[in-house]
């Protein structure tokens, strides 16, 4: 079915008016400006909540694929780390004009890297979603220009991208893959790190998870500026599967995200309100 007949049957499918109606905006949430889509209240209401799990049973069933989901680690800022003190930690990056400091708290590791330019001021903050060149730049790239920014990465973290996939996936009879973040997973992994706009972001999956030529699906309840969904391509194809779409419950349109899935198919049942 082609991406307009799709949009015109979901325009008309009455479920979908209810999952949107179920999905709480929280407005400055985790910082001011964000309109932060709340999936927890969809949870609450079972019929919405099946219903968005059976509209990509729908879609997916008799497709041959099995289910990738994502939890991953993704770094948050100041705020939100004294929002959530009690949480561990596992390291942090942090810089001021000419000198950026990396800290591994965990292992105790402290690196050190002095930076020779000025560079621009970023204020670095969860959501903070303008999508920027700098989210293609490696760490010490960043580090290497000199921006003025904070980095905290948290583990812990409760995540979102797990709670839609395992549904699917015993609907449609597929096997479920979890991504997950650093250190979760107890065998032989192979992971995937690369930088966003606002933090970072490591997946790992299990080596043996998936075979080479099996047809994924990866799943997660939001697609922002597309770098987890980005993320999880690469780990999977870097595993030899082929990933057949991304399905989300809600596009937030205006970071483009979907411009970062090089093509691959992405499948929303809404856009952020
Ligand atoms: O398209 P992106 O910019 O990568 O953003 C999308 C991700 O952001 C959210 O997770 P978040 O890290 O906010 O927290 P979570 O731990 O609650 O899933 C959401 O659950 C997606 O996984
Ligand atoms: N506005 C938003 N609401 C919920 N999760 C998000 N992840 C990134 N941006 C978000």
């Amino acid at each position: 079915m082609g991406e307009m007949a799709v949009r015109e049957e979901k325009e008309q499918d009455p479920r979908i008016p209810r999952i949107v109606s179920c999905i709480r905006v929280v407005p400055d949430f985790p910082k001011k400006g964000i309109m932060f889509q709340d999936i927890t209240t969809l949870l609450l209401d079972p019929k919405a909540f099946k219903d968005t799990v059976d509209l990509f049973v729908e879609r997916y069933t008799g497709r041959d694929i099995c289910v990738v989901a994502v939890d991953q680690q993704r770094a948050a800022s100041s705020e939100q780390r004294a929002a959530d003190d009690a949480l561990p930690r596992s390291w942090f990056l942090f810089c001021m004009p000419n000198l950026c400091w990396f800290v591994e708290v965990e292992s105790g590791l402290l690196l050190l890297t002095l930076t020779l330019l000025l560079g621009p001021h970023f204020d670095v903050n969860g959501y903070d979603c303008e999508p920027t060149a700098f989210a293609e730049s490696s760490m010490l790239e960043i580090a290497a220009l000199g921006f003025n920014m904070i980095f905290l990465n948290m583990t812990g973290v409760e995540a979102r991208g797990l709670i839609f996939g395992p549904p699917i996936a015993l609907a449609i009879g597929a096997k479920f893959i979890p991504l997950r973040k650093p250190r979760k997973l107890p065998g032989e992994v192979i992971s995937e790190n690369y930088i966003l706009e606002y933090g970072t972001d490591c997946l790992e999956m299990h080596v043996g998870a998936v075979q080479p030529g099996e047809r994924a699906l990866v799943v997660d309840d939001l697609i922002a500026t597309g770098g987890t969904l980005c993320a999880a391509i690469s780990l999977l194809e870097r595993a030899g599967a082929e990933v057949v779409e991304c399905a989300c419950v809600i596009e937030l349109p205006e970071l483009k995200g979907r411009e970062r899935l090089n093509g691959k198919p992405l499948y929303i049942l809404m856009e952020s309100r």
